[in-house]
């Protein structure tokens, strides 16, 4: 993304790197160059300004123009490496001639040298004419290198001269002259460049491409020299075969064109000096040189420079086998530094190369997976990525077990039911029915869940009743309930919030079991219940359904066994497993900071074993556990699935609900809890994900929606029952209406936790959110319409399916101002100076002129006018000039009044 921000930038002033690269020079030759011509500039990012430009340019000239006398001059001697256009022919030549076989081997190798071969003679335009080339060369110097054969040296040679020369020479002629250094290293770069490298020479020389360069040097002491050097050095008499080293040119004298002498020997030859003795083919070789290695080149010249042959000698490793590796494991995007080493190659090859590929990036800049897939797949590199981003959002992620690996695990279930209906009574009941005696003596703990066990087999309640609690879980993406409980007393019926807990259940998919409270009492009618109960689609068992049924006394504990026998029942037909061998995953239930343990989290270990000292991410807190406590106060060492328990070792608090998994070490939980801050921040910040009537379209086409999810709630049972029939009935490209829950009454904070849970909108008919609702809607952006007449809820629900709802807009007016004074302009029309009487005149408003109650004008505000300056808006009590669209007729004593247009939410 930086990158583009900074083409962005870059758009208007030439920045180094683009002018190299539209020269396929590279940023580095281009501020050498500006360097030596006492130009100011910093790095790859200066700006390039027209004179610098120009001066580049006439330097270009004035290397091309001193080549081309030089040329004239030595025309006798074949193959004058003089200058660096005669570098470039040589190259061509040398290329097209001698370089012929290496050419040849070469392309075959990498098609791309021999480009390169021919790029000399496109070269020879001074300016990087031929850019192609040059980088072409660089690359298959790369590629170059892995060729181990002999004959790749050979080739190696011929090309590293070839190309390089080309490359350096061509391209960048004058330059090179200051590149030598590198290019010159590279082989025959220097030779190349003529003149300037004079100074260059030096190194390059040593490295071959000092011979190029200058020839005027080049043939000097310095040629020579490198030329003594390089063949020291490239004759690396070690170097076994003749042909590949540089050095095994000395060797070979027979076969100089390919021989590394070239570079080294004949680096110095290659230099003026080469170009006599060899005539054509030094100055072919050198060419060829180049091209191969670009690396190797770049090695020689390293290495070479300064040190001239020495360092070749001690070379033979410089054959260094081409270390890029065939696959990089990739886990997310990083810095160029840090894919240059996975690639083993120099952070300033890889930036160079993403630059051809269009990414500009500096070596601490992170390159996002596309861009290192592009550059992998140049090197020819296989990518595996292994991105651990799942990590970051690890509550997505399903991980499947083997089936060998699971184990029975107990259900975990929650209690729901009307108020006063024995929720927390029988809860208690049940936990006092504990029948592990060996756990009696505990102090119970209140941790949000408790286990009982029950012939021989654990069941896990959840503490906190009520599906206000279930479904707040469940809307922060926390499934922790395997069995809901719904408690009906049997003296009384079912009520509003039955039902709700009913739909709570139904639409969490749960299964639920009946559990008929308070058969102790006289009045206590259970079949009356079951009776109601079919209405919601629970039918008994003994009724020929599949719905369990238990009457039970909370209050006389009657039934209890008998009730969690049956969620045993359950339990088995669902057969729930986990797999306690791995790492844990849990939901948090509870959290609080508890002045003396300071952070606490009660958690439901869903997946796996926790153990103490595991790291862990629980929402966006990290920690290690430190102790954990279970519901009997107990400490343990490890929980496994289906425990509950507290522990102990958070940095913070996280909330209810948070999903928790433990992480390899503390140090990774805490940067995926920092992630998952920042993430949670910025989807804050960013678009609301729930359904709303106004995208809804767009979620069906997407085919994300195959339901729209509807609560309704009405001012009485028919109402709620006509809007449900209706409702039903509309089906608009395959998405259905599906009812969540229907009742009657305000629109409560349940209604709408529920609606954030299901990604439902909620309808009011003839009813308001209550004020807990109103804030909760705003939190959970939830898509609330009030209506009063069915045909229009009908009718909304229609149009947004077919993605025609259009918005709504209503008039909302701003200001008054009241014309003191007008003024005619010729071209301006007349401009009313007013007085802003209330409000505040805008710009960009609406307006209507009002004259004696009469509307005579709408339409907009042309300018608006403090003095003499443009104003945004002109507040109450301050005077402004207000010309309206298209309108002159205004008159003293008329009203401005200024309105906009907003959005209603319907
Ligand atoms: N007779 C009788 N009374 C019961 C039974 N179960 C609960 N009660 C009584 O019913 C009343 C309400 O019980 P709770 O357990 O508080 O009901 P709840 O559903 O948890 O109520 P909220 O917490 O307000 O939602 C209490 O006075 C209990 O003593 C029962 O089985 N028989």
């Amino acid at each position: 993304m930086n990158n583009k921000q900074d083409s962005k930038e870059n758009k208007d002033k030439l920045r180094v790197y683009e002018y190299a690269k539209s020269l396929n020079m590279s940023s580095k030759e281009i501020i050498t160059i500006l360097k030596r011509l006492n130009l100011p500039v910093n790095n790859h990012m200066s700006v390039m300004e027209n004179e610098m430009v120009h001066k580049v340019e006439g330097f270009f000239r004035d290397i091309k123009a001193n080549a081309a006398a030089k040329r004239a001059q030595e025309s006798t001697s074949s193959v004058s490496v003089s200058s660096s256009a005669s570098a470039k022919q040589g190259a061509n030549r040398t290329s097209s001639q001698q370089a012929q076989q290496p050419q040849q081997q070469q392309q075959e190798r990498k098609p791309q040298p021999a480009q390169a071969a021919q790029a000399p003679q496109a070269t020879q335009g001074p300016t990087s004419t031929n850019p192609n080339h040059d980088r072409q060369g660089p690359t298959n110097s790369i590629n170059t290198k892995t060729q181990p054969t002999q004959q790749q040296s050979e080739q190696r040679p011929t090309a590293q001269q070839g190309n390089r020369p080309a490359q350096s020479h061509n391209n960048r002629p004058a330059q090179s002259g200051s590149n030598p250094n590198r290019q010159g290293g590279q082989g025959q770069g220097g030779g190349n460049r003529p003149s300037q490298s004079g100074s260059n020479t030096n190194r390059p020389s040593g490295q071959g491409g000092g011979p190029n360069r200058p020839s005027s040097q080049g043939q000097g002491g310095r040629p020579a020299q490198g030329g003594q050097g390089g063949q020291g050095g490239f004759n690396r008499p070690s170097a076994p075969r003749p042909d590949g080293g540089g050095n095994r040119s000395a060797s070979a004298p027979a076969a100089p064109s390919r021989t590394f002498e070239s570079r080294s020997t004949q680096a110095p030859n290659r230099g003026a000096s080469d170009a006599k003795d060899r005539n054509g083919r030094s100055g072919q070789k050198r060419f060829d040189d180049g091209k191969p290695g670009f690396r190797g080149g770049n090695n020689n010249n390293r290495g070479q420079k300064g040190r001239g042959g020495r360092y070749q000698q001690q070379q033979p490793a410089r054959e260094k086998i081409d270390n890029t590796p065939k696959k990089i494991i990739v886990r997310g995007t990083m810095t160029v530094g840090e894919l240059a080493k996975l690639l083993h190659k120099d952070a300033s090859e890889v930036i160079k190369k993403l630059i051809f590929l269009g990414v500009m990036a500096t070596i601490n800049q992170e390159i996002d997976m596309d861009a290192i897939h592009l550059l992998a797949t140049d090197y020819g590199v296989e990518v595996e990525v292994k991105i651990p981003v799942e990590e970051d959002s690890f509550e997505t992620v399903e991980e499947t077990d083997e089936e060998a690996d699971l184990e029975a695990r107990p259900p975990v279930v929650t209690i729901m039911g009307h108020v006063d209906h024995g929720k927390t009574t029988l809860l208690d009941a049940i936990r006092k029915t504990n029948v592990t005696g060996g756990e009696a003596g505990g102090i119970t703990q209140h941790i949000g869940a408790y286990q009982v066990e029950i012939n021989h087999k654990k069941i896990t309640f959840l503490d906190t009743p009520g599906h206000e609690a279930f479904t707040l879980m469940r809307a922060r993406g926390a499934q922790v309930t395997d069995i809901t409980i719904i408690v009906v007393a049997a003296d009384d019926g079912i009520m509003p919030q039955t039902v709700e807990a009913i739909n709570h259940a139904k639409a969490a998919g749960v299964p639920i079991i009946v559990a008929v409270n308070k058969i102790d009492k006289p009045e206590a009618n259970a079949d009356k219940i079951k009776q109601e109960m079919t209405e919601y689609e629970l039918v008994p068992e003994e009724w020929g359904g599949d719905t369990i049924f238990v009457e039970v006394s909370a209050k006389q504990r009657i039934g209890l066994e008998g009730l969690l026998e049956m969620i045993l029942l359950v339990a088995e037909v669902n057969d729930y497993k986990a797999n306690p061998n791995k790492r844990a995953r849990a939901t948090v239930i509870e959290a609080e900071l508890d002045k003396g343990k300071g952070p606490v989290a009660r958690i439901l270990v869903q997946h796996g074993t926790l153990k103490i000292g595991d790291a862990f991410v629980a929402g966006n807190c990290f920690g290690r556990v430190r102790a954990m406590v279970n519901d009997k106060g107990r400490r343990l060492k490890e929980a496994g699935p289906s425990t509950p328990i507290e522990i102990t070792g958070l940095t913070e608090v996280p909330q209810a609900g948070d999903p928790f998994m433990v992480f390899e070490d503390e140090r990774k939980a805490r940067a995926i809890a920092d992630r998952r801050s920042i993430k949670q921040r910025q989807s804050e910040m960013g678009a609301n994900t729930r359904v709303t009537l106004d995208d809804l379209y767009n979620h069906i086409k997407d085919g994300e929606i195959k339901d729209l999810n509807v609560i309704i709630k009405a001012d009485v049972q028919g109402s709620a029952e006509a809007l449900k029939g209706s409702l039903a009935k509309i089906d608009i490209e395959g998405v259905r209406v599906k009812i969540l829950h229907s009742g009657v009454g305000a629109i409560t904070e349940s209604d709408i936790i529920l609606a954030s849970a299901s990604n439902a909108i909620v309808i009011g008919f003839n009813v308001r959110p209550d004020p807990q609702a109103e804030s909760t809607i705003a939190q959970e952006k939830v898509d609330v319409r009030m209506h009063r007449v069915i045909y229009n809820v009908i009718d909304e629900i229609e149009q947004a399916m077919k993605g025609m709802l259009d918005p709504i807009y209503k008039e909302v007016v701003i200001g008054h101002a009241e014309v003191r004074n007008v003024f005619k302009v010729t071209k301006v029309g007349a401009i009313a100076g007013s007085m802003v009487t209330s409000g505040k005149m805008i710009r960009s408003a609406e307006a209507r002129l009002i004259r004696g109650g009469i509307v005579v004008y709408t339409g907009k505000i042309d300018s608006l006018k403090r003095f003499k300056d443009d104003a945004k808006e002109v507040a109450q009590g301050y005077e402004c000039g207000i010309t309206l669209d298209r309108f002159s007729d205004v008159k003293e004593g008329d009203i401005i009044e200024a309105f906009v247009m907003e959005t209603v939410e319907r």
